[in-house]
């Protein structure tokens, strides 16, 4: 009998999933498969997920373990460092081998490595899928073979590569109850998401969570289609205007690997408006592209890309606790971050114009360097993600690939008027906006933009 471990990772679902569709075929004669998950905050160089992602992964794994029932798959769940958690397991549960889909940063990468390596070496097998991205970041290369550090040329290359066959759910493989209690009598026990303790309790603050997302696989489909039937045509329009709904919102539910990238992608050939299918397509190539850059320039999360960036003199949390804490709590005087800021911790997501408009508040007029806002969003996005968070935040400051130029920093007021005209994003996250309770702005706009000019004059070759 063969019996396949299946070591979910960020690909929580079961359509669209090479990996199951192999494991599911490989048990098609007398055997059966087993998923497993592993939390692992132990691992040297993985981070650990930041508060609002890990209450997001506790009802995705929750889901992910009935959608893999109706498959007859049980979910073990465990927590430890992955070298050590899979072979256990896989020796544990009398598995022939383990799959999995690929991950790309560079501690996962190791780690993935590692265990193929000993499982390999002990006489079971280990196979690696596709499935988290389009195409596999090595697969694109600049004309001289090495990475590109520009959006446009990388998109191109992207769009020119075929893709892969959109799977379908598989068929049940087994009786789950008899699958559960062979496992039961090899004394393995299935483990429980609550052991995890992924949730906030003491305080819970994920009641704005609740209120706004479906954190399952079907509320991702249900997303999806939402977006693409009664949405999506108006994309190119409404995607920049953060008062209306005009975004897929799909991005918790890429980066938990809940809808394949493959699935938006193919779905965006639904919509009418053909511009706005385009537009839609190349943001699923800017997450692309972000990946491509941590997979190639690992260290992306600390260090500038540019390294010109190592001598601005950024300021610390530990040296502005005043700014650092107006800006996180949306007290900044700016009503169109603070509105975002707001959204942020009450939701956990802002709408990417807004991420913008407060990220370059941050960095380039209060002076505050991008890993604190990194490690801020990290912390409360739904949706924080280990390359898309570090590639914009470095986009934003300048220091990063395709930046834009260091000269060009947002005005809050600016992005206000033109995208938020009649404050109707503004007065949703911001109720006290216009009262003498709303504060005055934390900083001067244009004094603290010439301060940021000459700053960046000083770094060596600081032409912009
Ligand atoms: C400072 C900063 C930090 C960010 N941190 C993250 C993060 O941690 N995780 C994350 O997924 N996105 C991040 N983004 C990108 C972007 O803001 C979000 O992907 C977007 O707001 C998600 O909303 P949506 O799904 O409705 O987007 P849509 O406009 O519907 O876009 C569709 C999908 O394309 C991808 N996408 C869109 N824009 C970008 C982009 N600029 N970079 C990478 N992928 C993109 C996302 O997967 C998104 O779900 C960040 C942007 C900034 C400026």
């Amino acid at each position: 009998m063969t019996r396949t471990l299946l070591w979910f990772r960020d690909d929580l679902r079961v359509e669209d999933h090479p990996a199951l569709t192999f494991a599911v075929h490989a048990a098609s004669d007398d055997g059966d498969v087993v998923g497993l998950y592993v939390l692992d905050d132990e691992t040297p160089g993985i981070r650990p997920l930041g508060g609002a992602a890990r209450w997001w992964l506790h009802h995705a794994l929750l889901s992910l373990a009935d959608r893999l029932r109706d498959l007859g798959i049980p979910l073990l769940i465990r927590c430890g460092p992955a070298a050590q958690q899979v072979p256990a397991v896989v020796q544990a549960t009398g598995s022939t081998g383990v799959v999995w889909t690929r991950r790309y940063g560079g501690p996962e990468r190791e780690t993935d490595a590692s265990v193929k390596e000993d499982l390999r070496g002990r006489g079971f097998t280990a196979h690696s899928f596709p499935g988290s991205l389009l195409q596999e970041p090595w697969t694109i290369s600049t004309g001289g073979g090495g990475p590109y550090r520009v959006f446009t040329p990388f998109y191109k290359n992207l769009s020119g590569h075929p893709l892969r066959e959109l799977l379908p759910v598989p068929k049940p493989v087994a009786e789950y109850s008899g699958v559960q209690s062979s496992l039961a009598g090899a004394g393995v026990s299935l483990g429980a998401v609550d052991d995890l303790d992924l949730l906030p309790t003491r305080p819970d603050w994920a009641g704005g969570l609740r209120d706004r997302w479906t954190p399952t696989e079907e509320g991702g489909q249900q997303r999806l289609r939402q977006f693409v039937d009664q949405e999506g045509d108006a994309y190119t329009r409404a995607r920049d205007v953060p008062g209306v709904q005009g975004t897929s919102l799909l991005s918790p539910y890429l980066r938990f690997g809940q809808v394949s990238p493959l699935s938006a992608w193919t779905a965006a050939s639904e919509l009418d408006h053909e511009p706005s299918a385009s537009t839609f397509r190349s943001e699923l190539g800017w997450r692309e592209f972000c990946w491509h850059l941590l997979y190639h320039f690992p260290d992306l999360p600390e260090k500038n890309l540019r390294t010109q960036f190592d001598a601005y003199p950024w300021r610390t949390q530990a040296q502005e606790p005043d700014v650092f804490r107006a800006w996180s709590a949306g007290r900044t005087g700016f009503p169109f971050v603070d509105a975002g800021m707001r959204e942020l911790w009450q939701s956990g997501h802002m709408h990417n114009r807004v991420r913008m408009a407060a990220a370059s508040l941050l960095v380039k007029n209060l002076g505050i360097h991008w890993r604190e806002g990194e490690a801020w969003f990290w912390d409360t996005l739904v949706d924080a993600d280990a390359a898309s968070n570090p590639a914009n935040w470095q986009w934003v400051a300048g220091s990063g690939a395709d930046a834009a130029p260091f000269f060009r920093i947002f005005n809050p007021e600016r992005q206000r008027d033109r995208f938020d005209p009649d404050d109707v994003y503004v007065r949703r996250w911001v109720p006290e906006f216009g009262s003498e309770d709303y504060p005055d702005p934390l900083v001067d706009l244009r004094a603290s933009r010439q301060q940021a000019l000459a700053e960046y004059q000083q770094l060596s070759g600081g032409s912009g």
